[in-house]
């Protein structure tokens, strides 16, 4: 079957795929009729984003791509942006509203990879395999039960309760932690995980402290010397969350003279931008330190999903024009459009844009089928189906794309 004809024919539609996607992603554009897909296995630098980006209509990311403001205003013919991860950080999320560009990401096909990633990590460390690993790599025997113990009965506290902290709660509880949790919202215990009066209270009395938040200003350097020294003497961190949370310098400190018992970390505030860069880390080198290059979303099973998804709502939005799961966008939820043309029309939120948007298909002389309207306090995003010949469509497409404060203008066919 020939797929339906967009205002901007299928297969001039550029998609650049970043770092490493996942190839259902790859399969899911070619099988919706996509053909032009440019993938690299990494980020790629600034300067070559941005030549990148400016041919593309279609990018996705993963959490090492920094799509700032500068590099998005040279992306004059992007629709939309798919992060194929669960943070969306790295992308300035309202330059890209205010610039009609929604973007997408996957909320959870990766949480379970993390989830468990952590939980090996606890029992490793509290049981001292980390030092004894080296230990043994360089020829040593320390054969004792000096500081190693079961998790069995020990106490971890979770970070940002969402859904992988939830999930970490479950895991740990089937092993007979107990487990306590803070976080900024009210959140539902699972199992019999109980809230903590507050981050310090948790602190206090957790064996193994693992951090789940995203990055956010107040998440950016909360976990610094003074939540490290409030932490029980000889107790571990784990951090898969964001390496702008923890001030590694205060960690690395802490673990060197002793007064943590180890740690766990799989982001950094630097991070390389593939292989062949170094990974440079004050922890670095620190036999009780188990470091991870950010792979706890990195299992196949979760970056095959990954890329389903995410493809899945790129192409969504491209070809029907659903903003439904946007993270930065007004969401509009939209049936076909068989039989209609289908204008979409994206305008900063100001007064008096849709009476002149709905004053134009009067002058035109054309019914509206049917309208969709939603707006934030940035962008309004409407869409209107009309049955209109194409020509009348792309006139009217013109015609809107003229009022002052628009953002974008699409016809889908
Ligand atoms: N290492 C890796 O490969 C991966 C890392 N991540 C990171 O993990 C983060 C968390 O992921 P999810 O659990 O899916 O997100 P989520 O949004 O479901 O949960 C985050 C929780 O943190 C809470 N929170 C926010 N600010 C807080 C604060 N200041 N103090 C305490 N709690 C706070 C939120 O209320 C929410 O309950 C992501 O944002 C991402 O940065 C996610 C996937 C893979
Ligand atoms: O999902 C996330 O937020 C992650 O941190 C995973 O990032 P990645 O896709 O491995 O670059």
């Amino acid at each position: 079957m020939t797929p339906p004809r967009t205002s901007y024919p299928k297969q001039d539609i550029r998609v650049l795929l970043l770092e490493g996607i996942s190839q259902t992603a790859v399969d899911a554009f070619q099988a919706a009729g996509y053909s032009q897909i440019e993938l690299h296995d990494k980020s790629l630098p600034e300067a070559a984003l941005k030549r990148a980006v400016a041919g593309a209509h279609l990018v996705g990311i993963r959490s090492r791509t920094q799509l700032s403001a500068e590099v998005l205003a040279e992306a004059r013919r992007l629709i939309a942006v798919g992060c194929f991860c669960i943070g969306t950080n790295q992308v300035d999320l309202e330059a890209a509203e205010l610039a009609g560009i929604p973007v997408f990401n996957a909320p959870y096909s990766n949480t379970r990879s993390v989830a468990e990633l952590v939980i090996a990590e606890a029992i490793l460390l509290m049981r001292g395999i980390p030092r004894r690993n080296a230990e043994c790599h360089r020829g040593g025997w320390s054969k004792s039960a000096a500081g190693s113990h079961e998790v069995r009965g020990k106490t971890l506290g979770i970070v940002g309760y969402g859904h992988i902290g939830t999930q970490v709660g479950v895991l740990a509880e089937s092993l007979g932690m107990q487990v306590l949790f803070h976080d900024i919202e009210a959140k539902l215990s699972l199992g019999n995980a109980h809230a903590a009066a507050g981050l310090h209270d948790l602190l206090a009395h957790s064996d193994v402290v693992s951090l789940h938040v995203p990055e956010t200003t107040a998440t950016q350097g909360m976990f610094g010397a003074a939540e490290i020294a409030a932490m029980k003497p000889g107790a571990h961190l784990l951090n898969a969350s964001r390496g702008s949370v923890v001030d590694i310098d205060a960690l690395a400190a802490a673990l060197r003279e002793g007064r943590l018992g180890g740690a766990a970390v799989d982001v950094f505030p630097v991070e390389p931008k593939g292989k062949d860069e170094a990974f440079e880390s004050p922890l670095r080198g620190l036999d009780n330190v188990i470091l991870t290059p950010h792979v706890g979303g990195s299992t196949l099973e979760a970056q095959d999903n990954i890329g389903l998804e995410v493809a899945a709502k790129l192409i969504r939005y491209s070809d029907n024009g659903s903003t439904l799961s946007a993270v930065n966008f007004p969401e509009v939820a939209l049936p076909g459009h068989e039989g209609s043309r289908r204008i979409l029309h994206i305008h900063r939120n100001v007064p008096g844009v849709l009476s002149q948007a709905n004053d134009l298909f009067r002058e035109h002389g054309i019914n509206i089928d049917g309208q969709y309207l939603r707006t934030d306090s940035n962008v309004g995003y409407v869409v209107i189906d009309v049955t209109a010949s194409e020509r009348q469509a792309e006139d009217l497409k013109s015609a809107l794309a003229a009022i002052p404060g628009t953002l974008r203008t699409r016809v889908l066919y």
